[in-house]
């Protein structure tokens, strides 16, 4: 596998010199945020919709990616006419903090003009640090009420830490297959993820930049084993069922001929690692792990939103069984107790988590419906 690093490529950003005081005590500074915009701020500043995107997610939502070339990620959502119109709104995405597109992360140098990368000395972060760093960016546009903010999994975390954070701030929030803290099963996957980085020889602990390599086998594998737990049973049996990569044969083998399934997996690790740092991943699925909105209000999620005016729409997919319908439905039971504006859609979908990043139009005539309506509410001409 390629033990080239992918290269850095200049991004759009702000630095902010009086950096982040990060949840750990450590302040960061300076802070860059990358980050992309489409549409036209409107004049009273008021149609600005942040999207915030999810683990590997960057902050070029709606075009293409700059080193893929594959297509905007979010691109059936977010654009001209699309649910998230940018002829009506103004959109910002940026890449979150401890990121590898530009954002202040593990591959940013640690002193100005030095040339010594954080690595894995970068401070541990929050999702809650993730989203200071994004209001910085927000207030430097001088925008002091985002109309909506809306993201999927990780992005949907976000949106939560928003509205709780900053219930002024947000009119409308769209929390999509998410929940408000991540589960036992979901920090185990992880867990498997970064021990598989953990073993790879080219790991150097954490200091392979310095040794002119990257962890690739141990990164595809942690991609390999999250991949899973993005799609469903149904979706890979309808993908490859047990068909075989390149032919027929009935002979079992060690080696050689193998499942169709097993070469996605391999693409899927081996493209990933294209495009995403090592330790960018594991800062970032901890700052995951670690997120327990309730935990942090003393136990009690309602409290975490407690006499918020934002309009919630949570949105969840029936056969995502890495942020189940059950959390969602916790998560409107707790908005309904803190008196907030919530509706909840459950889409049927047995395309698995990974459905809000794919074309179904359920979810998107919900999100369309639900902009259109908040926007009506909140004077959006
Ligand atoms: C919210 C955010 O921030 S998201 C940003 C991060 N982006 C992602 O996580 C997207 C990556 N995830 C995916 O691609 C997910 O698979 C999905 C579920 C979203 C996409 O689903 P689909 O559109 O159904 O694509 P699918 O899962 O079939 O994958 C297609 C890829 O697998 C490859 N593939 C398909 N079958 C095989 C096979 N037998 N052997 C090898 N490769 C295969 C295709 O060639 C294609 O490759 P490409 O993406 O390099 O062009
Ligand atoms: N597949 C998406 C969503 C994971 O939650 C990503 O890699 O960011």
């Amino acid at each position: 596998m390629d033990q080239t690093p992918f290269p850095e490529i200049p991004h759009r950003h702000e630095a902010f010199a009086d950096g982040l005081l990060l949840d750990c005590g450590i302040r960061i500074a300076p802070l860059a945020i990358a980050y992309r915009t489409y549409g036209t701020l409107n004049a009273a500043r008021t149609n600005a919709v942040l999207v915030c995107h999810a683990l590997t997610g960057d902050q070029y939502v709606a075009e293409p990616h700059p080193l893929t070339g594959k297509p905007a990620w979010w691109g059936t959502l977010v654009g001209p006419g699309k649910p998230v119109d940018t002829d009506r709104y103004f959109v910002i995405c940026s890449n979150v903090l401890g990121g590898c597109m530009g954002s202040t992360g593990p591959r940013s140098e640690r002193t100005p003009g030095g040339s010594d990368a954080w690595g894995i000395e970068f401070p541990p972060i929050t999702v809650q640090d993730m989203v200071r760093a994004q209001k910085k960016l927000v207030d430097s546009l001088q925008i002091t009420r985002l109309f909506a903010v809306v993201g999927g999994s990780m992005g949907g975390m976000q949106v939560l830490a928003w509205a709780s954070m900053f219930p002024d701030a947000v009119f409308a929030a769209v929390p999509v297959a998410t929940a408000p803290y991540h589960s036992a099963q979901n920090i185990a996957f992880h867990e498997v993820g970064r021990q598989a980085i953990f073993a790879d020889p080219d790991f150097h602990d954490g200091f392979y930049a310095s040794h002119g390599v990257i962890p690739a086998r141990g990164l595809a594998v942690a991609r390999m084993t999250a991949h899973i737990t993005y799609l469903s049973e149904a979706a890979l049996t309808r993908k490859f069922g047990r068909r075989l990569q390149g032919g027929n044969a009935k002979t079992p083998v060690l080696f050689g001929e193998r499942f169709a399934v097993e070469s996605y997996l391999e693409h899927q690790g081996s493209s990933f690692v294209r495009r995403f740092d090592a330790n960018s991943y594991l800062c970032i699925t901890r700052a995951m792990d670690f997120f327990d909105l309730a935990a942090d209000h003393g136990g009690s999620l309602a409290t975490a939103f407690r006499g918020s005016k934002t309009r919630f729409l949570l949105v969840s997919f029936s056969s995502d069984w890495l942020f189940p319908t059950a959390e969602s439905r916790a998560m409107a039971r707790a908005l309904n107790q803190a008196a907030a504006n919530v509706s909840f859609v459950e889409i049927v979908s047995d395309k698995g988590h990974d459905a809000f990043l794919l074309d179904e139009p359920d979810f998107h005539r919900t999100v369309a419906g639900f902009l259109t309506g908040a926007a009506e509410a909140a004077g959006l001409s």
